[in-house]
């Protein structure tokens, strides 16, 4: 019997008519399905933010300099961004990782200081980032998943900051995908309809240039950017790990489209938190396989999306664990 056998056999015996706690109960299947066993738990939880900046901002893509990476991170760890007040009422613990510099992981007041130190090159102009490079980024994202590991973490929630990164982001989606760059164009963070017709010329021409490279390594090292690249290793290492991971929008789904293209496996350690407003993300959640369990047409980015969710993992975990059979109810 598999998991998801089980844990509907489970469901179905409880004090309840079956099926009657309806999405509720698919979501605590996904949950047990994501830790291999029948009584999950969402806690203790974690909120991973992965940062980075992208050289392709020159372009004109968005409406926004770079500086506002830096700026939403510190934001952050002064606990006044929308991710650090959802992290707190979610009870997550909040860790920030900038990707692009190889920095430490990062909490709390001793990092007031710290900066993105290094974008990724203009993906427009050639290659966003060297091969060694994507790999030392995969290396960051999956130190923070041994990290997460080691301090007794169930439950990952993933998100990132990254002014420019809904272009790499569409990238990535149109070539692991395999759609048209024209089905994952949105407006990001904002958009005028001078920087959308920049960024579908700049994400054509990219996703061109990297479906030429005959190395799939490469051709995703072409078009990604660093956070992403974290976020991509750091899925894998906590699938490996056995941990929950709780993915975020269209950008966190993108690093999971690039995990995928490396290890199809660790898709099973995913939820899709929720559909974000940004259209190609629907599309990226049908490539991954996951069904997104919210739809509040949010967009924001950060973790947010995630971070709404875990209640509800914390209900499903409480059901399975928690509620008495029919058959004490009944005697029989
Ligand atoms: O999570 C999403 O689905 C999402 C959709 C659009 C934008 N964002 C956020 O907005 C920023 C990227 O937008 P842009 O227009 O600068 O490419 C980045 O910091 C993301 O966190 C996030
Ligand atoms: C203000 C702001 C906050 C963000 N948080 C995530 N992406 C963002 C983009 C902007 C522009």
């Amino acid at each position: 019997m598999t998991i998801a056998e089980a844990t509907r056999a489970r469901l179905d015996s409880l004090a309840k008519p079956p099926g009657s706690l309806g999405r509720l109960e698919r979501l605590a299947i996904r949950l047990a399905e994501t830790q291999g066993r029948v009584d999950p738990s969402a806690a203790p939880r974690r909120l991973i933010v992965f940062a980075g900046d992208h050289g392709v901002v020159a372009e004109g893509v968005g409406l926004w300099p770079d500086s506002v990476t830096t700026a939403m991170m510190r934001l952050m760890l002064e606990g006044r961004a929308g991710s650090a007040a959802l992290a707190r009422g979610a009870g997550a613990e909040m860790v920030l990782v900038d990707a692009g510099s190889k920095a430490e992981g990062l909490s709390g007041e001793a990092y007031r200081d710290w900066r993105v130190a290094r974008g990724t090159a203009n993906l427009a102009q050639g290659p966003a980032m060297s091969a060694p490079e994507f790999e030392a980024a995969l290396a960051v994202g999956a130190r923070a998943a041994a990290e997460a590991d080691a301090a007794g973490v169930r439950v990952l929630a993933l998100g990132e900051m990254g002014i420019g990164n809904t272009t790499p982001a569409a990238c990535l989606a149109a070539l692991l995908a395999r759609v048209e760059p024209a089905r994952v164009i949105g407006p990001g963070a904002g958009a005028t309809a001078e920087s959308l017709a920049r960024k579908q010329a700049v994400v054509t021409e990219a996703v061109a240039r990297a479906r030429a490279l005959k190395d799939p390594r490469t051709a995703i090292a072409a078009v990604a950017g660093f956070e992403i690249a974290a976020i991509a290793g750091c899925i894998a290492e906590a699938a490996r790990r056995g941990l929950t991971v709780v993915l975020d929008g269209f950008i966190v789904g993108a690093g999971a489209l690039v995990a995928q293209a490396l290890d199809p496996a660790a898709m099973e350690a995913c939820i899709a938190a929720h559909r974000s407003a940004e259209p190609g993300h629907a599309l990226v959640l049908e490539r991954l396989g996951l069904e997104p369990f919210l739809d509040w047409e949010m967009r924001l980015g950060e973790g947010t999306g995630a971070l709404l969710l875990l209640p509800m993992l914390d209900a499903a975990g409480s059901l399975l664990r928690d509620v008495a059979t029919l058959a004490e109810v009944t005697g029989g």
